[in-house]
């Protein structure tokens, strides 16, 4: 029996003039797998979430959720049926709570209201470990609880499907083991997670499998420690030249 995939991506294309993004770009994810992406900077990365999320129109290919073409469906659309992401810079409502932004993301993209909304978001700041903050104006975060808060933003729209860009970015390495233990215990709970990441040793700590993008391809598709060790790979994105080249 085969399952339908949570995420489809089907013969993207995207282009921004002579710089292509997406070439012919086809993918699935699993309900409840955690995939991890890496790739070199301007590999299309981000882009790709875009069109996931629908803020970026692809010229070409078809995007599908839990089986249903999504490809021309609004962004917001897309938050209520269970696509939830996270930026590269998290920009909180500074002057609300900590509680209130993650609130009002279930408003917003979970249409949750009165006693459902406040228990949820409760819920959602002490899956991510920020409830002790909550009553804390966004603004006062130090990055760590930033980076913590644009995660339980993404939850408070119950998504079924997590997209995480680069959350790991800028963190100590205990932060950064702090956030893996946060997405670790989300996917425990069954959530799909497709994680950018250039911190690579925290994909390798959370996810099952990984994707190496370069020039809006599929480079490599595999199980992290394959994909790092890929000659091709290698040479791409962690800039090591093959024994072939160096001869
Ligand atoms: N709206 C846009 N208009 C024009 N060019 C764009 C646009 N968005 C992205 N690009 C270009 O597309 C390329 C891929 O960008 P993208 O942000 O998707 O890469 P990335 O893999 O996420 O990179 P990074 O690791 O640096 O975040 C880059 O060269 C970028 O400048």
């Amino acid at each position: 029996m085969t399952t339908t995939p949570l995420l489809r991506l089907d013969g993207l294309t995207k282009s921004f003039g002579k710089v292509t993004v997406a070439r012919d770009l086809t993918l699935s994810v699993g309900p409840g797998e955690a995939l991890g992406i890496v790739g070199p900077n301007g590999a299309g990365k981000s882009s790709l979430f875009a069109m996931i999320s629908g803020d970026l129109r692809p010229d070409g290919g078809t995007v599908w959720l839990d089986g249903r073409e999504i490809t021309r469906v609004p962004p917001h659309v897309r938050t209520r049926a269970g696509i939830g992401r996270t930026h590269q810079v998290p920009r909180p409502f500074e002057h609300l709570t900590v509680f209130e932004n993650v609130l009002v993301c279930g408003h917003q993209g979970a249409a949750l209201k009165g006693r459902r909304a406040w228990g949820h978001a409760m819920e959602v700041l002490d899956r991510t470990g920020l409830a002790s903050l909550a009553n804390i104006p966004a603004g006062r975060l130090t990055l760590l609880q930033r980076k913590r808060l644009e995660v339980a933003r993404a939850m408070g729209t119950r998504p079924r499907l997590l997209l995480l860009d680069e959350v790991a970015g800028g963190l100590t390495e205990p932060e950064v083991l702090e956030l893996v233990g946060v997405v670790r215990r989300l996917h425990a709970d069954g959530l799909g997670i497709v994680w950018i990441e250039h911190v690579v040793h925290a994909l390798v700590k959370t996810v099952g499998r990984m994707v190496c993008l370069a020039g809006g391809a599929v480079v490599a598709d595999d199980a992290p420690l394959r994909v790092l060790a890929d000659a091709k790979v290698r040479e791409l994105y962690l800039g090591v030249m093959t024994e072939e080249d160096a001869s």
